[in-house]
């Protein structure tokens, strides 16, 4: 276990990661957590408690300084995210190094400075490969490996198993061709798992392969021509570890606050800022795709164009703020009455366009119905205790086989809002069939 010591590692993972667990009783826990491991393998009593303690050192340092940091940094979720990591694993390491400059003397014998070094070069290597892990690992959810067709893998393209292919065959070449620089063979195909996958599988890649090389040179599997019982050589080489796996590491942490900014541009793109629905472009662009993966079926589908009704005198009387409240609120309650594979767009102003994929005229009907009558249910909160009501008006074109246009489609849809409002308001006018 010398080789790999996760435990200090995955203990400030978890703290920082759930703070709310750095509590007295878990620092006791953990510590006598610690003692334990020491004294069931074998340990003295003064060699356990040293030990425990310098590692309970390096964890609260690294703690104390986490907590200093954004949300966002601490989950590596930044570009500036690494260099921050780095400075608090390196003093979180040095705090470990220094309780070894003291310990190794007095419990191994050793010198201070090699008590220094060797204890500072293990803790970092472990911090640098276990932390990420723990800092990037995503909420719990229900895992879905088995899709509708049985098969696990399927969805995933051939293409996106090639980074992981490329670091296998790093790997296989590190183990027959043993040399000095065998150590760097890994490195291509890390960089491209960081470039093309999560951060957290990124960082899951990372830790495997650190692991396998650091039990594989201490059961004496790889040797790289070194020869680690020299002076400080098996220090020196997890320094290389550590740095190695930097490299990768930023890349993938790069890429994923990358990923981040594009799907939030994305986003904005697309996206009604007021009632964050869909806007015209967005919602033009999306309905025809899913026009278009329905044509080739054949099945229904129905276009709904819905306007709020005199909401002129909404914003006259109550101001634009709350005519903006209430665009909002319209717009969540239509969003409640449709399916995931339905899109709700703002088509402008005060009027919304829906598109309902693989729905048969009669059900199209059913919900534009539905949507009026919840409309005119809703009550939007004014200022102080009142309330304020409203009707749409929704024109209806429905489609028994997938229609040609959207646009065809939108303006039938329209010309059947424009009677719905002739007709009165608060009501729904289908379109006569094409
Ligand atoms: N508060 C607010 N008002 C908006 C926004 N976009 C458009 N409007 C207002 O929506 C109103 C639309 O008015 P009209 O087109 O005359 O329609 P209407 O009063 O709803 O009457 P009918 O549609 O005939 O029932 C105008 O007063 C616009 O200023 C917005 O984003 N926020």
């Amino acid at each position: 276990m010398a080789a790999f010591w996760p435990a200090n590692a995955v203990l400030l993972g978890v703290l920082v990661r759930w703070p709310t667990l750095a509590r007295p009783f878990a620092w006791c826990a953990a510590a006598i957590a610690l003692v334990s491991a020491d004294l069931l393998t074998g340990g003295t009593w003064a060699k356990a408690t040293h030990l425990s303690a310098a590692n309970l050192v390096g964890v609260a340092v690294g703690y104390l300084l986490f907590m200093r940091l954004s949300p966002e940094h601490r989950t590596l979720r930044s570009t500036q995210s690494m260099v921050y990591f780095l400075l608090i694993v390196t003093l979180a390491s040095l705090a470990v190094g220094l309780a070894g400059m003291f310990i190794n003397p007095r419990l191994f014998g050793g010198t201070p400075v090699s008590g220094l070094w060797f204890w500072f070069t293990s803790e970092l290597v472990d911090y640098l490969v276990i932390l990420p892990v723990v800092l990037t690992m995503p909420a719990w959810q229900r895992p879905r490996l088995i899709n509708r067709r049985g098969s696990v893998l399927q969805g995933l393209a051939a293409r996106q198993l090639l980074p992981v292919c490329t670091l296998l065959l790093g790997a296989l070449l590190t183990k027959v061709f043993n040399g000095p620089g065998a150590i760097a063979y890994l490195v291509p195909g890390l960089l491209w798992c960081a470039l093309s996958y999560s951060l957290f599988a990124t960082a899951v890649l990372i830790l495997i392969s650190s692991a396998w090389v650091l039990m594989a040179v201490s059961a004496g599997q790889l040797h790289f021509g070194a020869d680690f019982s020299a002076p400080y050589a098996l220090q020196s080489f997890r320094i290389a570890i550590a740095l190695i796996v930097m490299g990768p590491l930023t890349v993938a942490t790069v890429m994923d606050a990358r990923n981040q900014l594009l799907r939030q541009w994305l986003h904005a793109a697309t996206h009604d800022p007021l009632t964050d629905c869909l806007n015209r472009s967005g919602f033009a662009d999306q309905a025809a795709s899913s026009l278009s993966a329905l044509r080739g079926t054949d099945r229904p589908a129905a276009v709904l164009m819905l306007d709020i009704d005199h909401f002129k005198m909404v914003n006259d009387r109550h101001g634009h703020a709350i005519g903006d409240q209430v665009l909002a609120a319209t717009a969540a309650q239509i969003a409640r009455s449709l399916r995931s594979t339905d899109l709700l767009g703002r088509w402008g102003g005060e009027e919304f366009a829906i598109l309902l994929p693989n729905c048969s005229p009669e059900e199209a009907l059913q919900v534009a119905q539905r949507i009026c009558g919840q409309c005119a249910q809703q009550r939007v909160p004014l200022p102080g205790t009142d309330t304020l009501g409203i009707t749409v008006s929704i024109g209806l074109a429905s489609f028994p086989t997938t229609p040609e246009s959207l646009e065809a489609a939108l303006a039938q849809a329209d010309e059947a809002l424009y009677r719905a409002k002739g007709q009165g308001r608060n009501r729904v006018a289908v379109a006569p069939p094409p």
